[in-house]
């Protein structure tokens, strides 16, 4: 069996190909950093480290890799696989989807089997996304012949993974911990279980509950902690007071879940708690700069901070944490993240209002960004003082 996964990265080794080879699928990477896709062929093999007090090392083998710039040879892994996923962040669905959709005209043709594609990605519905790019790149009857044999279940993916600094540009160090729910309800029957990987009927519970709090809190202690010169989250989280903001962030989002899905508070807060421990793991050093990437997306109308928010406005709340970590984010400065940079310079052009308004897409009289903005003057108050 043949598992073709995009993004050789963090999450790609650390996690959705360490359980795939563990399943006994041969991991075929794609990927366009020709550093990982070299070494990977030459030497087949990689070991995560899990980041406990017992470092345990394990040997994933039985890997390869393919030059994701190289369309033909994309297209022919595809035509070839019996699995595929991704982890290459959700802005680089599109740029992957022209070779799925080659790969999988060839296996239209071809008559081959039917093939489940995950998108592992911190997004609600990312499978949905890359099936709306690869159908992008179809024609009306291979679109047809696609929907009998091609089925795009979302995912939800939990595990700590942060930027490596090792001399083995393969290696990779992760948190013990992960979690791996996939909605089972659009597969195809009698399909291959992947040990480890939780199938469920009804998605939306897991990846909000995952990316409303862990994802949301993560969030929150980059953003908070940046504006307090924090560089990396282990320090964020040893300052108490900054910890207590971030509990009121989860305090809301977890308020939000609870009622819309059903959830045990005391469950929920046992969730909220083991999360904050996994923050807190000493044997990692997780980057602010890494956490807080991509501002922009992570300040989009179904992301982690503006989503829950306007659930909880919904329910009748008003959701002043998060508007506050929302107004940090506006403060996030890391020239080398294309995010951060575009928000800076739109907050120099436009101001905080009308900034959170072209990136949240709410207009401008919004409760929540009126919430937001509050926060914004309030921080820069304080900030100058
Ligand atoms: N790191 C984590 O803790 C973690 C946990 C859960 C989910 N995720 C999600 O997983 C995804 C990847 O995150 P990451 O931390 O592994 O990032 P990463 O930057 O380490 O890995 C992404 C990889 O994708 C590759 N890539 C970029 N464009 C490509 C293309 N066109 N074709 C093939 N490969 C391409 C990059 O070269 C890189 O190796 C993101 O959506 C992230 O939100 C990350
Ligand atoms: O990957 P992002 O940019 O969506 O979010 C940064 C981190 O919060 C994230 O990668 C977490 O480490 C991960 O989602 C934990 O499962």
């Amino acid at each position: 069996m043949k598992a073709l996964h995009f993004g050789a990265g963090n999450i790609g080794r650390g996690f959705i190909g360490l359980l795939l080879s563990r399943a006994g699928y041969e991991v075929v990477f794609s990927d366009v950093n020709k550093t990982l896709v070299d070494a990977l062929r030459e030497r087949g093999e990689y070991t995560v480290t899990l980041a406990d007090d017992k470092q345990e090392r394990i040997r994933v083998a039985g890997v390869t890799a393919i030059d994701g710039t190289d369309l033909a040879a994309v297209a022919s892994a595809v035509a070839e696989a019996d699995l595929v996923t991704t982890a290459v962040g959700v802005n680089i669905l599109k740029h992957i989807a022209p070779g799925l959709a080659r790969g999988i005209e060839r296996r239209i043709a071809a008559g081959a089997g039917p093939l489940h594609l995950i998108a592992c990605e911190n997004a609600i519905g990312g499978s949905a996304q890359l099936k709306a790019h690869v159908y992008g790149h179809l024609d009306e009857e291979t679109r047809r012949g696609a929907d009998a044999v091609c089925a795009f279940p979302n995912a939800a993916v939990d595990r700590i993974v942060p930027i490596q600094h090792n001399e083995d540009p393969l290696a990779v160090t992760v948190e013990p911990f992960y979690e791996w729910a996939v909605d089972a309800s659009v597969m195809f029957p009698d399909f291959k279980r992947i040990e480890g990987v939780h199938y469920v009927n009804d998605l939306t519970p897991y990846i909000e509950r995952k990316l409303f709090t862990v994802n949301t809190g993560h969030a929150s202690a980059a953003y908070l902690g940046n504006l307090k010169g924090y560089e990396t989250i282990q320090q964020a989280m040893a300052d108490d007071a900054l910890v207590g903001e971030v509990r009121a962030v989860l305090d809301e989002t977890g308020a939000v879940i609870v009622r819309k899905h059903g959830f045990d508070p005391e469950a929920h807060r046992h969730y909220i708690d083991t999360i904050l421990g996994r923050f807190r793991n000493p044997n990692l050093t997780d980057e602010i700069a890494r956490v807080g990437r991509s501002p922009i997306r992570k300040l989009s109308p179904n992301d982690r901070l503006v989503g829950p928010a306007l659930l909880a406005l919904e329910q009748g709340n008003e959701p002043d944490a998060l508007a506050k970590v929302m107004a940090a984010a506006l403060r996030f400065d890391y020239p080398d993240d294309p995010e951060s940079a575009e928000l800076q310079r739109s907050l120099a052009d436009r101001g905080a209002g009308a900034t959170l308004a072209k990136y949240t897409t709410l207009p401008p009289e919004h409760p929540l960004l009126l919430l937001a903005l509050k926060q914004f003057e309030a921080l820069a108050a304080e900030l100058q003082s």
